[in-house]
């Protein structure tokens, strides 16, 4: 039977916030969490907790550029295509070696690309460049070319001076940051310790992905998607067993998940149904609600919520709207507790390629293809984006921005677009 008690009005009047607004205010409790040494091959992906200085030069001596002969290029000025310059080759220096003896004038050393070239020597003649004889019993290189001093010599510090700042605490570690940490010895790298991420649906309707379908029911994808989000921000995802729509073991659920790790996501039950337990939860004063309606589609009923510091993110339980709430507000807090220097996914701005016809008094996050023709970004809606939609978050690699609209946003509009693929570790 249904209450009508149970209508209470303060379940509907909701404030709508902006969505910035709420990152701002999430940003309040997004903090780097505690550090971690890790071994240089495992910390790919992370953020660095510390600077990176150079302790060295890089490189740290005058490199050869090239497989040939280490001169003085004073030696090869009467060098041309007439008239071979002939020097005494003294040394043969592979790469790794450090050659014992200086050039001097009339004499040259064989040398490898990456070995330190020799003292005395200032410029590398290419290999190809040069003839080889046997002249006098004494082994000489020929070169019909006049030398600049320094040409194909690396000098000292070219790429990076003793003592210069690398790396900053933020920076995400990927390929070219790896190769600096190796490069200067860094074995271990600190790095900030991954958040806990708990996530677990509500709902009466959902059944475990091995389950068998029944009547009216559902298979739980929000948990998986979410959990593979949790993992792309960087995080560490936690999946608890869904709760069906029963307000004390969504509540008991929360409490313990709160106590034991970072955050906790949850999806479903925050709009004003009767069996909206989550909307319910956090209107009962166990935790301090930020804000429970955004002003943006999908995931207006977006809820958040603060207990002894720690965030419960109450996510819509339509797949579409549990996804974009996650991107726009989940992603930056782990990106926040990850020391990211930026923790916001990137926006670009691109040309609307057809008419987007609903209106709305939000702002609305069309998930959405990007494509580049002739130099121009085109943002392209997907065929069906209502929040209910599952099945085109996957072709979705941005969410078009369209600002609240009385009418139909034409084709050729510029339109911001948030990144939702090439940010992701
Ligand atoms: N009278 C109104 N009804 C609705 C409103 C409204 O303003 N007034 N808002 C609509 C909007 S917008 C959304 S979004 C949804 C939000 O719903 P809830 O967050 O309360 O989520 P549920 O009611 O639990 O479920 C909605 C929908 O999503 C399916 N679902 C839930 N959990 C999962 C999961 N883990 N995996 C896959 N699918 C899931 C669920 O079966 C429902 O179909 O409310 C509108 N209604
Ligand atoms: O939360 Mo609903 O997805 O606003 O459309
Ligand atoms: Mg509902």
């Amino acid at each position: 039977m249904i209450n009508p008690s149970k209508d209470d009005p303060d379940k509907f009047r909701r404030k709508p916030m902006q969505v910035k607004e709420a990152q701002r205010l999430l940003a309040s409790y997004g903090k780097p969490g505690e550090a971690e040494s890790l071994p240089l091959q495992e910390s790919h992906g992370r953020y660095l907790a510390e600077e990176v200085k150079a302790p060295h030069p890089f490189p740290r001596f005058r490199r050869s550029g090239m497989d040939g002969y280490a001169v003085r290029s004073e030696d090869t000025a009467g060098a041309s295509s007439e008239q071979t310059v002939w020097l005494d080759v003294i040394d043969e220096i592979p790469c790794g070696f450090v050659s014992d003896k200086t050039i001097t004038p009339g004499t040259a050393a064989r040398i490898m690309t990456g070995a330190q070239v020799p003292e005395g020597a200032d410029s590398v003649v290419m290999l190809e460049m040069t003839e080889l004889r046997v002249h006098d019993g004494r082994t000489q290189m020929g070169l019909k070319r006049r030398m600049q001093s320094g040409q194909n010599v690396t000098p000292i510090g070219f790429e990076v001076e003793e003592g210069e700042v690398l790396l900053r605490p933020g920076r995400r570690i990927q390929a070219g940051e790896i190769s600096v940490l190796a490069t200067f010895g860094v074995h271990r790298v600190k790095v900030y310790k991954k958040p806990r991420i708990a996530i677990f649906s509500t709902g009466s309707e959902l059944l475990a992905v091995d389950e068998p379908l029944q009547p009216g029911k559902i298979r739980n994808s929000n948990t998986y998607m979410l959990a593979s989000q949790v993992r792309e921000a960087g995080g560490e995802p936690y999946i608890l067993e869904a709760v069906a729509d029963e307000l004390p073991l969504a509540k008991a659920k929360v409490e313990k998940a709160l106590a034991e790790y970072d955050a906790v996501v949850t999806s479903g039950g925050v709009s004003v149904g009767d069996y909206d337990i989550m909307g319910d939860f956090v209107r009962s004063g166990s935790v301090d609600m930020l804000y429970n309606k955004i002003a943006m589609r999908p995931g207006s009923v977006t809820t958040a919520a603060v207990k002894d510091g720690k965030l419960l993110f109450a996510l819509s339980g339509n797949p579409g709207a549990c996804f974009v709430g996650f991107e726009l507000f989940v992603r930056p807090f782990i990106q926040q507790a990850l020391g990211s220097e930026a923790p916001y996914l990137t926006e670009w701005t691109a040309v609307l390629d057809r008419d987007y016809t609903k209106v709305n008094a939000f702002t609305r996050y069309v998930r959405g293809r990007v494509e580049a023709r002739d130099g121009v970004l085109y943002a392209i809606p997907a065929a069906v984006d209502e929040s209910s939609v599952m099945v085109t978050i996957k072709d979705s690699d941005c969410l078009i921005v369209i600002p609240p609209a009385k009418e139909a946003t034409p084709a050729g509009t510029k339109v911001n677009i948030v990144m939702l693929k090439g940010n992701r570790s």
